[in-house]
C-alpha cells in the first residue's frame, strides 16, 4: 500500500519523512513545513514501518508544540499512545519518574519554577540580609545554573547529606555563597529539583548507570528534535546520548532562528551536527509556503544583513500579494490608533480578528495599543505577560495542593497567612529558627509548636487542621473534589468574594475546568502527584485560545506559530534591537528575532514605530531593522523627514562602531597582559555579556574583564 500521506509532501519532505536511519539534519528555512514534516515522520514510522510509538521520541521547543504535534499525530495515526512526544525537560521528568531512586531521590520529587526559586531565594536574602538591589535574583539564578553545570555538581552535591548542606550555608563566608548553598540545602530537604537539574539529573543517571544508559537507549529506537538550533549544550549531551545505541537521531531546524543563546542556546550544535557524525544526511529546505513573495523579500533582506551565518534565502511558493507597510508615527498613541484603523480595514476584507497578531519585542509595548483596543472595542488576547499557572491564585490554590501532597516550605510560606491567619514574620521567624534546629520543615514545626504561647494566639490549628484532613483523605478523592473542598474550607474563595476579585475567581473557575479535563483524560488512576508535576512544567504558551480575538504576543512567544496579518510594533531603537545590546552577538541575535517576528506572516506584514524617550531620556529613532530592509520591499506609509532620516541613520552607525570596538579579540587559551593585573590567560569568551573571564598569575580568583579594557597579546 502506498502510504498516501507522502504524497502531501515535497520532495524534499518526503526525503526527510523516508531517511529514517541514522544521522538526519533538516536544515529548514522559516515557514518551509518542518513541523509538517516532523509530524508525518512520525506517523510514517508507525504507519509504514510498524515502530512502536513507546519506541519514539519526538522532541519539541514547548508544551504548546508538544500538544499540536500530538494532535497532528492522532490525525494521522489514530488515537494512540504519544507519550513520548514531549519537550526535553517533560521527557527528563518522565525518566527520573523512573529512575531518579538510583539519585535516592523519592519518585515524586517536586519540580520547582522559575517562581518556586524566587521564594526559595528571597528567603534565602531575608534570612542573611542580603540586599537584593546589589546582588539581583537574576544574578543568584544565574550563578546557581553556572555552577549546577559544572562536570563534576551532581556527584558532589549528592555526596551530601542535608546536614552537611546546611554546615555549608550557614558557614559560608559571603552572600554569593550564602546564596547558592541556602539554594541547595531549601531544594535538597524537599527533594526539589528546578528545570536545570531536571536534565542534568537525567543527564548524569544514563552517564553513571549503565543498565539504566542501556534501557533507555534501547528503548529509543528513534529520536527526533525540533528547533534543534535552539539546544543548550546539555540536551544536545543528552540527546546525543539517548540515540547511542541505535544511532538514529533526526533533528531540524533553522539556524536564522536561533532565540534563545540568553538561556544557553548555541547554534553551532546544528551547524556542526555533521563534523561529530561524519554520516550525517543533510536535508535543506528552503520552499516557504508560508508567506507572499512580498513578505519574504523583506524578511530574506533583512536577515542578509547577518554576517554570521550560513546563507540562504527563503523561495516563495505562494502568489504575489502585497508590499509589506511600514508605518512611523509622532506618538505611541498614534501608532497604536493607526494598528486599530488598519485591524479594522482588514475587518472589512473579510479577515476575523483571529487571523492578526500583534507582536512585540517588550511586554511594556502591548499598554498603549490595549488601551486604544479597550476604547475601540477591538477583542484581544495576550498571549504572554502574566501567565495563567503563575497567576497569584492559581498559584496560591496549587501551593495548598502542594501542601497537602509534599508540605514543603515554599507552599507552606506562600499559603500559611492567606487568607490572614496571624502568621506573620515574628511567628515565622520562630517556626524557621525550630525547623533550622531541627532539620525539619516549617509545617511540621508548626505542627510540633501548636500549643507554645505564640502560636496558640493566631489561627494556626484552623490551618493545620485543614491540611491534615485532606492528607487523610486526599487518595481516595478525585482532584477536583480536592479542589473544590480546600477552595471552600480554607477561605480563600470566599475572601475573593468579599473584596469582589471577580477575574481571579474566574482564573480559578478555569483551573477547575482544567483539572477536571485532566482527570477525563488520564482516567482512574490520576494521582495528585502526578497533576502537580505536570503543572510545574506548563510555560506561557499553554493559555486556552479565547473565541475571534487579535492575539498579541512577545516575538519569543510567537516561535513557531503562523498568522495570515502580522504587525510588529515598537520597531524602534533602544526597543528592538534593545537597549542592552552591546555585542555584536547579541545584535545579529535581535536581528535574527525580528526575522522570526516577519516571517509569521502568510498575506500581510506591518511594521511600525513611534517617536518618544528611552527611559534613560535618549530619543528613540526608527531602528535599523526597518532600515535593513531594502527601500524596494516596503511601503512607506510617509516617508520620513530628511532630518529624522539622516539623524537616525548616524544614530545606528555610531552606534554600530562601538559594537565592533566590543567585538572579543582573544579566544580561550590565549595569553594576555592587563595594565594592572599583569599576565593572565583566557579561560573563556562571555560573548553575550562582552566580557572574558582571566585567570591572572598573581590573583587568585579568575575575572570578568570587559572587552573593551586595554588588553595586549603575549606570545
Ligand atoms: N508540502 C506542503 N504543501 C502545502 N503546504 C505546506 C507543505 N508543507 C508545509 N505547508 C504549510 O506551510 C506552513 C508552514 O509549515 P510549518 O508550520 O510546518 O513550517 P515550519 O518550517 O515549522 O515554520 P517555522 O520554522 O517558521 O515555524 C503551514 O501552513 C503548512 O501547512
Amino acid at each position: 500500500m502506498e502510504f498516501d500521506i507522502l504524497q502531501q509532501l515535497n520532495e524534499e519532505q518526503r526525503a526527510a519523512v523516508a531517511c529514517t536511519e541514522g544521522y538526519v539534519r533538516v536544515i529548514a528555512g522559516a515557514g518551509s513545513g518542518k513541523t509538517k514534516a516532523l509530524a508525518h515522520r512520525y506517523a510514517y514510522l508507525v504507519q509504514e514501518l510498524g515502530i512502536s510509538t513507546a519506541n519514539i521520541l519526538c522532541v519539541t521547543f514547548t508544551n504548546k508544540a508538544a500538544n499540536e504535534m500530538k494532535t497532528r499525530i492522532r490525525s494521522m495515526i489514530g488515537d494512540s499512545d504519544t507519550g513520548l512526544v514531549a519537550t526535553f525537560h517533560g521527557f527528563c521528568v518522565r525518566l527520573l519518574r523512573e529512575d531518579i531512586h538510583t539519585m535516592q531521590y523519592p519518585e515524586h520529587f517536586m519540580i520547582l519554577d522559575s517562581e518556586d526559586a524566587d521564594t526559595v531565594l528571597k528567603n534565602v536574602y531575608q534570612e542573611n540580609k542580603i540586599d537584593s538591589r546589589a546582588y539581583t535574583l537574576t544574578m543568584a539564578k544565574d550563578m546557581i545554573s553556572f555552577r549546577k553545570h559544572r562536570e563534576d555538581y551532581l556527584s558532589w552535591f549528592l555526596e551530601m547529606d542535608l546536614e552537611k548542606l546546611r554546615e555549608k550555608y550557614l558557614n559560608s563566608p559571603n552572600p554569593r555563597e550564602q546564596i547558592f548553598y541556602g539554594y541547595l540545602y531549601e531544594q535538597r530537604k524537599v527533594f526539589g529539583l528546578d528545570y536545570d537539574d531536571l536534565i542534568l539529573s537525567a543527564l548524569y543517571i544514563l552517564k553513571n548507570f549503565e543498565e539504566k544508559r542501556h534501557k533507555w537507549q534501547e528503548k529509543l529506537e528513534y529520536i527526533m528534535v525540533d528547533e534543534f538550533q535552539d539546544v543548550s549544550a546539555a540536551q544536545y549531551e543528552l540527546a546525543d546520548l539517548l540515540s547511542g545505541y541505535h544511532k538514529n537521531l533526526f533533528i531540524v531546524g533553522d539556524p536564522d532562528q536561533t532565540i534563545y543563546s540568553w538561556r544557553g542556546a548555541d547554534v553551532h550544535y546544528i551547524l556542526n551536527f555533521d563534523k561529530h557524525h561524519p554520516d550525517t544526511q543533510t536535508i535543506v529546505m528552503d520552499r516557504n509556503y508560508r508567506s507572499s513573495p512580498e513578505i519574504l523579500d523583506v524578511s530574506n533582506s533583512l536577515i542578509a544583513k547577518n554576517r554570521l551565518r550560513v546563507e540562504k534565502s527563503l523561495k516563495p511558493i505562494r502568489q504575489a500579494g502585497r508590499k509589506a507597510l511600514y508605518n512611523h508615527a509622532r506618538t505611541v498613541k498614534e501608532e497604536a490608533e493607526w494598528i486599530a484603523g488598519k485591524i479594522k480595514e482588514l475587518r472589512e476584507e473579510g479577515a476575523g480578528f483571529s487571523d492578526i497578531a500583534i507582536l512585540y519585542r517588550a511586554h511594556f509595548v502591548s499598554r498603549s495599543l490595549e488601551e486604544i483596543f479597550v476604547k475601540q472595542q477591538i477583542p484581544y488576547v495576550l498571549y504572554s505577560g502574566i501567565e495563567f499557572y503563575r497567576r497569584r491564585e492559581v498559584k496560591d490554590i496549587l501551593s495548598y495542593l502542594r501542601m497537602v501532597a509534599a508540605g514543603d516550605d515554599m507552599s507552606f510560606l506562600r499559603v500559611v497567612n492567606v487568607p490572614r491567619r496571624n502568621i506573620g514574620n515574628k511567628r515565622l521567624d520562630l517556626l524557621k529558627e525550630y525547623a533550622g534546629a531541627k532539620g525539619c520543615s516549617l509545617y511540621d514545626a508548626l505542627k510540633e509548636n501548636l500549643q507554645q504561647d505564640l502560636i496558640a494566639r493566631s489561627k494556626a490549628s484552623e490551618f493545620v487542621d485543614l491540611i491534615e484532613k485532606y492528607r487523610g483523605i486526599y487518595k481516595e478523592l478525585k482532584i477536583t473534589d480536592l479542589l473544590t473542598g480546600i477552595l471552600n474550607d480554607s477561605g480563600y474563595e470566599s475572601m475573593l468574594r468579599q473584596s469582589g476579585e471577580e477575574e481571579r475567581l474566574d482564573n480559578l473557575a478555569e483551573l477547575k475546568q482544567s483539572v477536571y479535563n485532566y482527570e477525563k483524560e488520564t482516567g482512574e488512576e490520576t494521582l495528585l502527584e502526578d497533576y502537580l508535576q505536570r503543572i510545574a512544567l506548563f510555560s506561557n504558551m499553554d493559555k486556552k485560545e479565547r473565541k475571534d480575538s487579535v492575539k498579541m504576543m512577545t516575538v519569543h512567544t510567537a516561535k513557531g506559530l503562523e498568522f495570515p496579518y502580522v504587525f510588529v510594533c515598537g520597531l524602534n531603537e533602544g526597543i528592538f534591537p534593545g537597549k542592552r545590546v552591546d555585542t555584536e552577538e547579541g545584535l545579529e541575535e535581535e536581528r535574527r528575532l525580528a526575522y522570526v517576528a516577519y516571517t509569521r506572516a502568510g498575506i500581510g506584514l506591518f511594521l511600525s514605530d513611534a517617536e518618544g524617550m528611552n527611559y534613560d531620556g535618549s530619543f528613540r529613532f526608527p531602528s535599523r531593522f526597518i532600515f535593513n530592509i531594502g527601500r524596494e520591499y516596503l511601503n512607506y506609509v510617509r516617508e520620513l523627514e530628511p532630518g529624522l532620516a539622516t539623524n537616525a541613520r548616524h544614530y545606528i552607525s555610531a552606534s554600530e562602531r562601538k559594537l565592533n570596538l566590543s567585538a572579543a579579540g582573544f579566544s580561550p587559551g590565549d595569553q594576555v597582559r592587563h595594565k594592572a593585573f599583569g599576565l593572565g590567560k583566557i579561560l573563556e569568551v562571555k560573548k553575550e555579556k562582552g566580557c572574558y573571564v582571566i585567570q591572572f598569575e598573581k590573583l587568585e580568583t579568575a575575572r570578568n574583564i570587559s572587552f573593551h579594557a586595554p588588553l595586549e597579546g603575549e606570545r
